[in-house]
């Protein structure tokens, strides 16, 4: 057989395994549908479903994992099911989610990795305005980051759980790469200026300091108002991800220029759905501890006996007293769980107050 006509036969049998799988997707989704009218029944009237099921999904997508036999790999094969399942969700209820805008930030690309892009995302000028519009019912659920591998801690997410009631309903990792882009009209000779993230220029502050040590560092609100801003501008560059830079159609001069190359942000998923176990979960806790000594390994002693890992502890001040702390714990482990439950009620008699944020699967892709 000649080339061509190898490429043709091939195309022919790509095109009736795309029918194949368009009849199969089309079947699913009208599943979906089916499932969301089996809910909705199941409750009296007026109350309303809930269509968004995290620990179904995470199920799926393990499900899938452990399917796949390649050539594709498994992340890739799950992204595609995230994507077909957003769709179906979407079928049965569009899902409106809030993240830390402007359009083109890490956050936006995280609640797209989470949610798939069948969402309505809805951006928001700050982490503090995500919980309110979570908490006042305007969209279903939030984005927010919590912790970067090579910065640590988002106080402002940290501290927004101790003002508002709000439940952790999953994660989610991203791995951060940021560029050095500029405009059109950029003279890259003579950048005298930088913008970014004050996050994310502590993230390249060695780069920067090897390949522009003169140039002024401006912090501003986030990685997309930055890219924002060097459009119009000749002198200046920002330092953001691949979505900024398509959206603002800015160019790359230096890729990849973050300190560590295993940088990466993890984000919450919050709002008001409280997610039931899926025997691979996370739990995230604020404990509040008396100010004597010792208190901290008294927190800490049910959680070594119990032998439950934890993956994360970060103190704050508790605003109601000076020198007085909370800490906010991350374990393995869902609330429901008999052992769990015990090491919860022993830290519970030991502090001041204990309040869990939420029971949630650990991220899968
Ligand atoms: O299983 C369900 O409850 C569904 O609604 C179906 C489905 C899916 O497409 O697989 C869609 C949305 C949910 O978040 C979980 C799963």
């Amino acid at each position: 057989m000649s080339d061509e006509a190898q490429l043709k036969a091939l195309r022919n049998r790509i095109d009736s395994i795309d029918e194949k799988i368009l009849e199969l997707i089309s079947e699913r989704a009208l599943c979906a549908q089916t499932v969301a009218q089996v809910k909705q029944k199941a409750l009296p009237e007026g109350e309303k479903a809930v269509f968004y099921r995290p620990e179904r999904e995470a199920w799926v997508l393990k499900h899938i994992m452990e399917l796949n036999q390649g050539p594709l790999d498994n992340e890739e094969m799950a992204r595609l099911f995230r994507e077909i399942m957003s769709a179906c969700l979407a079928l049965e209820e569009p899902l409106k989610v809030a993240y830390l805008g402007p359009e083109g930030t890490f956050t936006q690309a995280a609640a797209l990795k989470h949610f798939g892009h069948s969402v309505i995302s809805v951006p928001m000028a700050a982490i503090d305005e995500i919980f309110r519009e979570v908490a006042a019912g305007a969209v279903q659920f939030g984005v927010v980051p919590v912790e970067n591998s090579t910065e640590g801690a988002i106080n402002h997410t940290l501290d927004s759980f101790l003002e508002h009631d709000m439940v952790i309903c999953g994660e989610v990792e991203l791995r951060i790469h940021h560029h050095l882009l500029v405009g059109e009209n950029t003279k890259t000779d003579k950048i005298s200026r930088v913008y970014s993230h004050a996050q994310s220029l502590a993230q390249c502050r060695k780069w920067l300091d090897a390949h522009y040590p003169n140039v002024e560092r401006v912090a501003v609100a986030s990685n997309a108002d930055a890219a924002k801003r060097v459009k119009g501008e000749w002198n200046s560059a920002a330092i953001a991800g691949d979505m900024a830079c398509e959206l603002y159609g800015l160019s790359k001069i230096a890729e990849k220029i973050e300190d560590r190359p295993d940088n990466s942000t993890r984000f919450l998923i919050i709002g008001n759905q409280k997610v039931p176990p899926t025997g691979d979960d996370k739990t995230s806790v604020i404990v509040s501890m008396r100010n004597k000594p010792g208190a901290l390994h008294h927190l800490l002693e049910p959680f070594h006996t119990n032998g439950i890992d934890l993956t994360r502890i970060e103190t704050r001040p508790s605003r109601s007293g000076k020198w007085t702390y909370v800490f906010f714990i991350d374990f393995i482990g869902h609330q429901h769980d008999p052992l769990i439950k015990d090491v919860l009620e022993k830290i519970n008699d030991e502090s001041v107050a204990l309040k869990v944020l939420g029971s949630y699967p650990k991220a899968v892709l």
